[in-house]
């Protein structure tokens, strides 16, 4: 079996002041990495909560997230250097440019190689023209695009990308889109995206579909996409 995520009897639940909100219970998944997943359902239903558990970055209130290297468990926190974040909110930083923004996760890591790729990776991603720009100087779509290099330029096993394309016109959407199933694949990196749009769903290889029960997830289920 190839490396993959897995959620083994996973429950959510959150106590705010009087109220218990349960998003999850005993569920189990497993994310392969170099596949594509969608998390879809509607508002509320826990999809960018069940995106953090995948991704190490909250703890279930019971059950494990683990990562599963050559079969052997692992903790999550051991593949954070290895995971990639696109918002739908772009996050670059305003102060840097569309270039040190993509160079800075190599930086951090040492790379003396980091300016280089982060041109390579702009070039990739359509922007070779655009790598002195700051965030502000550039359309969403292209903010998109400087986020996806900068995700993918470490080349990590996993993307994890809450609504990518939330802020683009359908045009711009759709680019990104093809863009983001493109490096993926081409870097056998997995995909979980979560989203609202059917057409985006559809591309993945796997769909989860929360389900909403009176506040509550009571069901997700794995289909097979349609595409
Ligand atoms: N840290 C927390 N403490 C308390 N409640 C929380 C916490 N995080 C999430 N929730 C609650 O869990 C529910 C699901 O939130 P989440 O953001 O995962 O939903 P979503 O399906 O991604 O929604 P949307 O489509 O509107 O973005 C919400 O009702 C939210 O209030």
């Amino acid at each position: 079996m190839s490396n993959h995520i897995a959620l083994e009897n996973v429950s959510q639940s959150f106590s705010a002041e009087e109220t218990k909100v349960e998003l999850f219970n005993n569920l189990n998944l497993t994310i392969n990495q170099g596949q594509s997943y969608a998390i879809t359902g509607p508002s509320g239903t826990g999809k960018s909560s069940l995106l953090m558990l995948m991704s190490g970055l909250e703890n279930p209130s019971s059950g494990s997230c683990t990562y599963v290297e050559n079969g052997q468990k692992k903790s999550l926190t051991l593949l954070r250097e290895n995971i990639g974040f696109i918002f739908q909110q772009f996050h670059l930083l305003p102060e840097l440019t569309a270039l040190n923004n993509v160079a800075l996760p190599l930086k951090l890591r040492g790379d003396k190689q980091a300016l280089t790729k982060a041109k390579t990776w702009l070039d990739k991603v359509g922007l070779s023209h655009r790598l002195a720009h700051k965030p502000l100087q550039l359309s969403g779509g292209e903010q998109q695009r400087v986020a996806i290099a900068r995700a993918l330029v470490f080349e990590p096993k996993f993307i994890f990308a809450d609504e990518p394309t939330g802020n683009l016109d359908q045009h711009n959407a759709t680019e990104i889109a093809d863009l983001l199933f493109a490096c993926c694949q081409e870097n056998n990196a997995g995909l979980i995206l979560v989203t609202h749009s059917h057409a985006l769903a559809n591309r993945a290889e796997h769909i989860f579909s929360l389900a909403d029960g009176h506040g509550i997830a009571t069901a997700i289920e794995q289909l097979e996409a349609v595409s």
